[in-house]
């Protein structure tokens, strides 16, 4: 059975996400989307959102299929977009004034119920062209939680909105900014949040590396709050290895660790890994054969106060099998 994929949307407050939304519900796109405004207790959502029904499921004219709201249990309202009869292609969240988008990612990886049922796709976040300069300036010198930093910093694709409201030199200058702190993430531009959907959804984020040319970006890196690391190893790595030290980088440094993305070489198996990581949450999976393509590992971590060295020399490490004890 093929998995529901899941977009998480995330931005800054204004930054166009109902629009969005509401782009969705009324665009003629052909897909089912089921629409989920998770919210995790501490702000309230404005609801000027039209989803204002007693029921949670409704389905619009245009295909959509609403689920209004997921305030007190997303995994229950998943739950019951599962027990729906009807198919639903895609689900997108919009996590409206959430930071962190760790508590969501979570979900798809700790409840095999609902991992069985949805894949997680991307997180896309939406960027307000016209004000985001000011909130990155306002994060000061070393940009530590603050929320637009983080939230350009996560993502797997940007979207660039209101772009109307700007000269094309200033949407230049800020895709060059969005650089800075994000090397990997596609960025689209867009007004009142008109993107194509196959530009946000389906964006398979999860199973692959979203932009190939990550490492050659890496020298585009200045925003010293968040900063990225790239690895590139031809040695194949030791699967235990790895994974041991992961485990351990992420339980030690997930604060810190935005994100973690990579296409790895394992010793010993013919398939190309997955690596992937938000936080304390990380999954390597088997993928498609490597077939003709040369063997090689390229791994990006993305986060505050990143080491470089240690990452480099300690992903190095894991081309070594784990030392055995010495009891
Ligand atoms: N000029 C212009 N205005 C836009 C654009 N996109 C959205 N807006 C306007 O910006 C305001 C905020 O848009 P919303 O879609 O409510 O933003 P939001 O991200 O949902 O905001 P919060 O719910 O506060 O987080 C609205 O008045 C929109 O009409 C755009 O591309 N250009």
């Amino acid at each position: 059975m093929s998995k529901i994929p899941v977009t998480v949307l995330t931005g800054f407050l204004g930054a166009g996400k109902t629009t969005l939304v509401n782009h969705i519900l009324t665009a003629d796109h052909g897909h089912r989307i089921a629409i989920i405004e998770n919210e995790f207790g501490e702000i309230p959502i404005d609801d000027a959102l039209v989803l204002r029904s007693d029921e949670q499921f409704f389905e619009l004219s245009n295909g959509c299929c609403i689920c209004c709201t997921a305030r007190t249990d997303l995994v229950e309202t998943l739950r019951k977009l599962v027990e729906r009869k009807e198919k639903i292609d895609r689900v997108l969240i919009e996590t409206t004034g959430l930071a962190d988008p760790n508590p969501v990612a979570q979900t798809f990886y700790v409840d095999d119920e609902i991992g069985e049922h949805f894949a997680l796709d991307a997180i896309v976040t939406l960027v307000d062209a016209k004000h985001i300069d000011r909130h990155l300036d306002e994060a000061g010198p070393d940009g530590v939680g603050h929320q637009a930093v983080d939230q350009i910093a996560f993502a797997d694709r940007l979207v660039l909105n209101k772009v109307d409201l700007v000269d094309e030199a200033g949407v230049a200058a800020l895709r060059e900014r969005l650089r800075g702190i994000n090397a990997t993430a596609e960025i689209i531009t867009s007004s009142y949040s008109r993107v194509d959907l196959d530009d946000i959804l389906g964006v398979g984020a999860f199973n692959r590396i979203v932009h190939p040319a990550w490492l050659d970006e890496q020298e585009h890196f200045h925003d010293p709050a968040v900063t990225s690391v790239g690895v590139e190893l031809a040695e194949d790595f030791d699967e235990a290895s790895l994974r041991a030290w992961l485990a351990e980088l992420t339980a030690e440094h997930g604060d810190d660790l935005y994100r973690l993305k990579g296409v790895v070489a394992v010793r010993g198996d013919a398939r190309r890994h997955v690596l992937q990581g938000i936080h304390r949450i990380f999954e390597l999976r088997a993928a498609d054969p490597w077939g003709r393509d040369a063997r090689g590992s390229k791994v990006v971590f993305i986060g505050r106060n990143l080491d470089h060295e240690m990452l480099t020399e300690g992903l190095r490490a894991c081309t070594r099998p784990v030392p055995a004890e010495v009891s």
